[in-house]
């Protein structure tokens, strides 16, 4: 279980966290979601102890992560897999690790396995790593204290497609056993694809948060017409609210039934009518935010 309270980090003038609050409980993977710059770093480093907080407080399995007898096998944290030492292998880095936590060294190579990184890989220096291979060393270091708890911060990046697809099923397969995880990501597919809760933040402060299907039930109807302000003014005549998609398309908050009715009286033909869930998320996560640097793919 972790546990945000009213968490704020002021730096000087600027707030970068505002009063963010948000549970992570067993058997669920919660997506922390932002753009660049919204938060969710500063969040983590609180919540891990790394950063003091101006105000409020975070617990991990009930108590504050400084607190814990030892961490590592409470909660696995990846905050920047760059930050290994670049001069040891990946092997040697995972052996310091389980002797720091006190877990037998046999494990290490259990571990490399379980992320996927070959033995000679592992015989390579971090420092020619590439960023995948540092996120598969870093994950290895936050499973080795078989911690009931993750929190990784942007942990895609750096990964390729199959990469990716793999650390979902790794995540899922740990929140199914009862796991805990935190992860956050401005990937939004990423998200959408693995997580049950999301806390979706902008300019330091919460703006969403709940279950994954119930903000995207709100997301309503993607519809898109061969005469675009035809349509638009259909639903609009039929009273229903419309906000713009991309691709000229619109998303209506109603019914497929009341959006396809609303346009057959109009005789408006429509080219596309589906539930705003498969593109829901990243709309709704575009105006929530105001659009902020919310680019998908963009590497930190
Ligand atoms: N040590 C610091 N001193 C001053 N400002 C900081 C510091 N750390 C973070 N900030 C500011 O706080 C805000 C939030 O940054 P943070 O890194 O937490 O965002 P983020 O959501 O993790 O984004 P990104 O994915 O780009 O890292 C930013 O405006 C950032 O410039």
């Amino acid at each position: 279980m972790i546990e945000v309270a009213h968490l704020t980090k002021r730096y000087g003038a600027q707030t970068a966290v505002d009063d963010v609050s948000f549970r992570c409980t067993p058997g669920t993977v919660t997506g922390f979601l932002g753009p660049n710059g919204a938060g969710k770093s500063t969040t983590m480093r609180m919540i891990c102890g790394l950063t003091p907080p101006t105000g409020g407080h975070a617990t991990v399995a009930g108590r504050p992560y400084r607190q814990l007898p030892n961490p590592g096998r409470e909660v696995g944290i990846l905050l920047d897999a760059s930050a290994q030492h670049p001069g040891r292998t990946g092997r040697e880095t995972l052996t310091l690790a389980a002797q720091l936590l006190r877990v037998p060294t046999s494990r290490v190579g259990e571990l490399l396995a379980r992320v996927d990184l070959p033995a000679a890989a592992a015989r390579k220096r971090v420092g020619d790593y590439s960023l995948g291979m540092r996120q598969r060393l870093g994950l290895a270091q936050a499973l080795l204290g078989e911690p009931r708890a993750l929190i990784l911060d942007e942990p895609a990046n750096g990964l390729d497609p199959e990469g990716i697809f793999w650390m979902r099923g790794l995540l899922r397969d740990f929140a199914d056993r009862g796991g805990t995880v935190l992860l956050s990501s401005h990937l939004l597919r990423e998200v959408e694809a693995v997580a049950d809760r999301l806390v979706m933040i902008g300019s330091g402060r919460v703006v969403a948060q709940g279950a994954k299907d119930e903000l995207l039930s709100g997301a309503g109807m993607r519809v898109r017409g061969l005469d675009p302000a035809a349509l638009r003014a259909a639903l609009a005549t039929a009273g229903l609210a419309t906000a713009p998609a991309d691709g000229g398309a619109l998303l209506v908050d109603a019914e497929a039934e009341a959006v396809g009715r609303a346009a057959a009286a109009a005789g408006v033909v429509l080219l596309e009518l589906q539930p705003g869930r498969a593109r829901g998320l990243e709309e709704m996560f575009l105006s929530l935010t105001n659009g902020a640097n919310a680019t998908e793919g963009t590497a930190r």
